[in-house]
């Protein structure tokens, strides 16, 4: 858990590196990033140390809302779905960057995986405004600088490393929610 957070606090860094307009976005991630934070640092922290504890822990102890929203808005099973759903466009996302020839539109692959993915569990204006933002999105090559790795074949082959452990990581989880029947938790 602690390394998984980890991660979402690097990639919102650099979300916010991109400007104000992704604001909105980066202020649901920061919201969602900080109820695991408090859950791991808490009294009962040791039962969130893996995600597999967490479902345990709050399953056992009736600590989420399965059916519908209810007394648990922030438990830590929901709050890891957004997060994990959020992961599924990023790896969509960045297998587009990485395989895309220079000359793509990043609004057109940004929305091209976010259609793919996170939009079905979004409501109409989160789908409009999310949509906006694209476009304001750098080109490929800016986006590349930005993460500051070298050449763009370095980056294509850093990502080409990256990408699969992000699965990985996607699938592990999908398998363990999907296994508790916890992936439509309200
Ligand atoms: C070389 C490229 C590197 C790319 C690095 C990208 C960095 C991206 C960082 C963060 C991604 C944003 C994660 C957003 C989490 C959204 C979770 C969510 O679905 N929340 C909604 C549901 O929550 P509840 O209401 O049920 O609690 C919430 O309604 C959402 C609100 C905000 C809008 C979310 C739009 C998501 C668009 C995802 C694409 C981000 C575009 C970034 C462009 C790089």
């Amino acid at each position: 858990m602690e390394h998984y957070v980890a991660g979402w606090r690097g990639l919102v860094k650099f979300l916010n590196t991109l400007g104000s307009v992704f604001g909105f976005i980066s202020k649901d991630a920061v919201g969602k990033v900080q109820i695991l934070v408090s859950l791991l640092k808490g009294e009962d922290g040791s039962h969130y140390s893996t995600i597999q504890s967490m479902v345990k822990y709050e399953l056992e102890n009736q600590l989420v809302d399965l059916t519908k929203a209810g007394a648990h808005p922030t438990s830590g099973c929901r709050t890891l779905l957004r997060l994990h759903r959020a992961l599924r466009w990023l790896e969509l996302f960045l297998d587009s960057l990485r395989t895309c020839s220079e000359d793509s539109k990043t609004s057109v692959l940004c929305a091209d995986a976010y259609n793919k993915s996170l939009s079905k569990f979004h409501p109409w204006v989160v789908r409009k405004a999310a949509g906006m933002a694209f476009c304001l999105l750098p080109g490929r090559q800016a986006f590349f600088d930005v993460m500051n790795v070298g050449t763009t074949e370095q980056v294509v082959a850093m990502l080409g490393e990256a990408i699969p452990l992000i699965s990985e990581v996607y699938q592990i989880t999908e398998d363990l929610y999907a296994q508790h029947n916890i992936l439509d938790i309200p």
